[in-house]
């Protein structure tokens, strides 16, 4: 049988690291589910969580179950000390293929027994599994953007928040044909896990969904403080066809019953016209005052599409999705290019998955990679192919900051996209 994620054996090496200080690294069988539901709390409370109810760790049970979940155990300690799980998703690259990546979650290590290397021998046995198993990259969301440049990891897409004044804006976008209504997780479920593979498949960037975060984005899960807050509306073409939905949340309104806030959850559009009649809906609804938005794209236009610019601001721009790449020809020959090139990198990789000088030849906007010889006209560590391979423009930046270096310049034009990747989901 052809080893998966699931049935991969635990990393010897990590596990030999962590056992000479008296810790065991193990995976959790997920039809044990007192091991699965001891690992599901040590997650929630790395990330400060409450304590999960029985009805959110049976649900959680069911989530986890398609993924490799990996603990580190202290004995006579009752959770495991350190966590972590992992699963294969689609990542559409430029041009709309999808790379197989692997997808790393839920990195938590306890308090009690933080930076003693649990972390290192964890993401270790992640990255060395991935890579035995023949998966091209690793990738990630993550808490803090100063931990993972040290395991090969780049960022790769950026993602913005908004405070749009709704008091303040008034609709200047194209009209907006199709119908709006309101629905419920339960009814709309099916067309809604369409709608965001559509949605997905539309952009570099973007992760093709495992069933739980889908339904994350479409309904509550158990456990949502919002639940019975939470609002679905969706989006139908005049023609009939699903193409998109948001989700969202209202408060406020008791000083000023005409000032509540809208919060949106998530807003899924597979066409422009579901993007554009979504945020209509949003800055139109009455008695609201301010509508916020979370894990937009850089290029998210909802300041062309109000008439007053000002009246919608940009709140924040982070760091969003984690490029590790471990295999440099699968991966720069899965993607396609916007314009033709030739040019010989020389990457770095102190971790020793993806070194080596390759020669990228791009014809038709498709590559072809070489080993070569030849003196390179890029130098560059493993991270900073990350952070440019979906297509981002952090060529110029990444070089005055030393972290590429030869012709940046020629590489921006190999790997750079007309439209900005994006990822809209935390995974
Ligand atoms: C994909 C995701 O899941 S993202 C979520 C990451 N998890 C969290 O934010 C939860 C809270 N934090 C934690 O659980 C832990 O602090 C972790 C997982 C971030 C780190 O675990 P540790 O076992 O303490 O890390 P470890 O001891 O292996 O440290 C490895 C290196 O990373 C550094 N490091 C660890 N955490 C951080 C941090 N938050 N910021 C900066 N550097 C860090 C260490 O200093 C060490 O550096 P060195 O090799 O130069 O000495």
């Amino acid at each position: 049988m052809t080893e998966t994620h699931l049935t991969a054996p635990v990393d010897e090496r990590s596990k030999g690291a962590l056992a000479d200080s008296g810790l065991r690294l193990s995976l959790v069988d997920p039809a044990d589910a007192a091991a699965l539901d001891a690992w599901i709390i040590a997650d929630f409370r790395g990330f400060h969580g409450r304590r999960p109810t029985e009805e959110v760790l049976e649900e959680a049970r069911g989530n986890f179950g398609g993924r490799r979940t990996t603990a580190v155990y202290d004995d006579g300690v009752s959770t495991p000390v350190g966590t972590v799980n992992s699963w294969v998703a689609p990542l559409t690259v430029p041009g709309g293929a999808a790379l197989e990546a692997w997808a790393i979650s839920s990195v938590t290590v306890a308090p009690t027994h933080r930076r003693r290397g649990i972390a290192t021998a964890l993401l270790g046995a992640e990255l060395r599994t991935a890579h035995a198993l023949g998966v091209p990259a690793a990738i990630l969301t993550v808490s803090e953007s100063t931990i993972y440049g040290r395991w090969g990891f780049g960022p790769a897409t950026f993602a913005t928040g908004w405070s749009i004044d709704a008091k303040r804006v008034r609709w200047a976008g194209a009209p907006t044909p199709g119908r709006l209504s309101f629905t419920t997780p339960e009814e709309y479920r099916e067309t809604g896990y369409a709608v965001l593979a559509e949605t997905m498949a539309s952009r570099a960037g973007e992760i093709g969904l495992e069933p739980y975060l889908a339904d994350r984005l479409i309904g509550p899960l158990k456990g949502d403080e919002d639940g019975d807050r939470r609002l679905l509306v969706r989006y139908d073409s005049p023609e009939g066809r699903p193409e998109g939905f948001v989700s969202y949340v209202v408060r406020g309104g008791e000083e000023d019953f005409s000032r509540h806030v809208v919060e949106v959850g998530y807003l899924a559009a597979a066409t422009d016209a579901a993007l554009t009649a979504l945020w209509r809906f949003l800055l139109e609804l009455d008695l609201v005052a301010e509508v916020k938005a979370w894990t937009r794209g850089v290029d998210e236009p909802v300041q062309l599409l109000v008439q007053d610019i000002r009246g919608a601001r940009l709140t924040s721009v982070q760091d969003h999705l984690w490029v590790r790449i471990l295999d440099v020809p699968a991966t720069l020959t899965s993607r396609r290019y916007e314009s033709d090139g030739d040019l010989v990198l020389e990457v770095t990789d102190e971790l020793g998955f993806a070194g080596g000088r390759y020669r990228v030849i791009v014809e038709d906007g498709e590559a072809r990679v070489e080993s070569t010889a030849d003196a390179p006209d890029v130098t560059l560590p493993v991270e900073s192919l990350g952070s440019v391979y979906l297509g981002h423009d952090l060529a110029r930046g990444l070089a005055l900051a030393g972290r590429i270096h030869g012709d940046a310049d020629a590489l921006d034009r190999l790997f750079r996209t007309a439209v900005p990747p994006r990822l809209s989901t935390w995974f």
